[in-house]
């Protein structure tokens, strides 16, 4: 499998106030892949600094074989990297339907590209709510639109950023389904959550981060042998 988005060595920082030091680490073509970490220990900032909206001040990204720690974010995002943002933030004042054709388009060139068809196939309560305005929806029907959205892009990586957030149990065990078909179909995802368990068995690499900088990295099945790992850096 290809590299498709190598982060090395990056140092990040608000102001005078240095939040990443020299973080490293990858994700392979069709990979699901995880940042994971404590509360406040640069999850976001990483995530920030992939996508151009806090400068790096060293180190270097790469996306696609493309050197991007310089560009700006709509170019990255034009290149293919896609974001489910904390919180949604999905249109009120658009429909479901609207919500998802203002994003549509073919970053990756997809031989098979997401259709509104398509992404109603993977979140049917989104067929069923296709007019009705992005402020009536559930928590979890927000959040199918908020990936729904992001997929009309046709990313070659979809982020998730805390994703299962304030949803029920049942809304989340939904969106991990989703993720896993989507894995299925081979797309190439970067999860930021805090229920290690359920991705043990989604995910395929996991890199667990400790104030800035990769404290232990490796895959489900090692990540799983290792509880002394979740106990002490994701507090588990
Ligand atoms: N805009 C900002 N200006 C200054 N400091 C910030 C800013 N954003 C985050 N920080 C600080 O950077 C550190 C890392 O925050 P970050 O949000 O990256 O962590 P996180 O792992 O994503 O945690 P959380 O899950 O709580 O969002 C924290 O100490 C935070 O207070």
């Amino acid at each position: 499998m290809n590299t498709l988005l190598s982060v090395q060595d990056i140092e990040t920082a608000y102001g005078s106030s240095q939040v990443l030091f020299g973080l490293s680490f990858e994700i392979r073509e069709g990979e699901t892949a995880t940042l994971l970490g404590r509360n406040g220990v640069g999850k976001t900032t990483t995530l920030r600094s992939i996508l151009g909206l806090t400068p790096v001040q060293r180190g270097a990204v790469h996306f696609c074989g493309q050197r991007i720690e310089a560009m700006a974010t709509d170019h990255i995002a034009r290149l293919g990297m896609a974001i489910v943002p904390e919180g949604r933030r999905i249109f009120p004042n658009l429909t479901v339907r609207e919500n998802l054709l203002a994003f549509a388009g073919n970053r990756s060139k997809s031989q098979n590209p997401w259709t509104l068809q398509r992404i109603h196939a993977l979140f049917q309560p989104l067929q069923q709510r296709s007019n009705h305005m992005g402020n009536q929806l559930s928590g979890g029907e927000q959040q199918m639109l908020a990936i729904g959205r992001a997929l009309m892009t046709n990313p070659r990586l979809l982020i998730l950023d805390e994703a299962s957030e304030g949803l029920s149990p049942h809304m989340r065990e939904e969106i991990w389904r989703c993720l896993g078909r989507l894995r299925e179909h081979g797309q190439t995802i970067l999860v930021i959550d805090k229920y290690v368990e359920r991705l043990l068995s989604l995910a395929d690499h996991h890199t667990v981060i400790e104030r800035g900088r990769v404290a232990w990295s490796g895959s489900s099945g090692q990540l799983r042998a290792a509880p002394d790992i979740w106990q002490r850096y994701v507090g588990v």
